[in-house]
């Protein structure tokens, strides 16, 4: 019997990936080193015969152009891609913007330990007169501003990414539908936790490296059996 699968893969590297910032909502551009992953994704999967029926990703172009270069390689550049806000990468509050070893200088290795990679305890938050504060930005405007992130954990992201996997990806894998997702490494780490019942201490542990697929596996009844990244 051949599994169901679905792939979801992180964007390539970012140009404040490549400045050790952190990102969050911010919308920045891949690196030349971003494209060449998204490609190298591609490849491999090429290789192993993947292609899809639907696909979805962020309102960040970091996602968007990585899911375009991957599309282009695999010669679909034609499948139509859902965008959402809620696959956006986990809203960094008050730390977006800022180099990780400065605040790591300033807050200590275990703190900022448990901002990055904790299951419920938030970075600090911005407020809403911060520039930074989304409810600025047009591609949120249709969103009650109580859903607008001041700074997220995994589990506040895990809260909007869970509903919009049950809602509108799950019923298509459902119908047998080749699902590819590009996201972020948060809204990711909610996927995958989600949907392998890792718990939150193990969660801990997990850090999903950029564009490298990876596949979870889906057994008759839909249910996830196992997953592991695309060699
Ligand atoms: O938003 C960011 O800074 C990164 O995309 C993910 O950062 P993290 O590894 O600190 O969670």
């Amino acid at each position: 019997m051949i599994a169901k699968k679905v792939v979801l893969i992180r964007h390539g590297q970012s140009v404040w990936n490549e400045l050790n910032q952190f990102t969050g909502w911010h919308d920045v551009e891949l690196t030349r080193k971003g494209k060449d992953e998204a490609q190298s994704a591609a490849l491999l999967l090429k290789k192993n015969n993947f292609f899809f029926d639907c696909s979805y990703t962020s309102v960040l172009k970091r996602a968007i152009h990585t899911l375009q270069y991957i599309l282009d390689e695999i010669d679909q550049s034609w499948l139509s891609v859902q965008k959402t806000w809620r696959l956006n990468e986990r809203h960094y509050g008050a730390l977006e913007g800022l180099n990780k070893n400065q605040v790591i200088e300033k807050y200590g290795e275990k703190k900022v330990m448990l901002w990055r990679r904790s299951f419920n305890i938030t970075p600090p938050k911005i407020s809403m007169h911060d520039k930074r504060f989304p409810g600025h930005d047009r591609r949120y405007s249709h969103l009650k501003f109580d859903k607008i992130p001041l700074g997220e954990s995994l589990e506040t992201t895990a809260i909007r990414v869970i509903p919009y996997w049950d809602q509108v990806i799950y019923p298509e894998l459902k119908k047998n539908k080749k699902i590819l997702i590009v996201a972020h490494g948060n809204s990711l780490r909610a996927l995958v936790q989600y949907l392998n019942k890792i718990d939150n201490q193990k969660i801990l542990e997990l850090n999903i490296p950029t564009a490298t697929p990876i596949i979870v596996e889906f057994n008759e009844q839909y249910i996830p059996i196992k997953w592991y990244y695309l060699k």
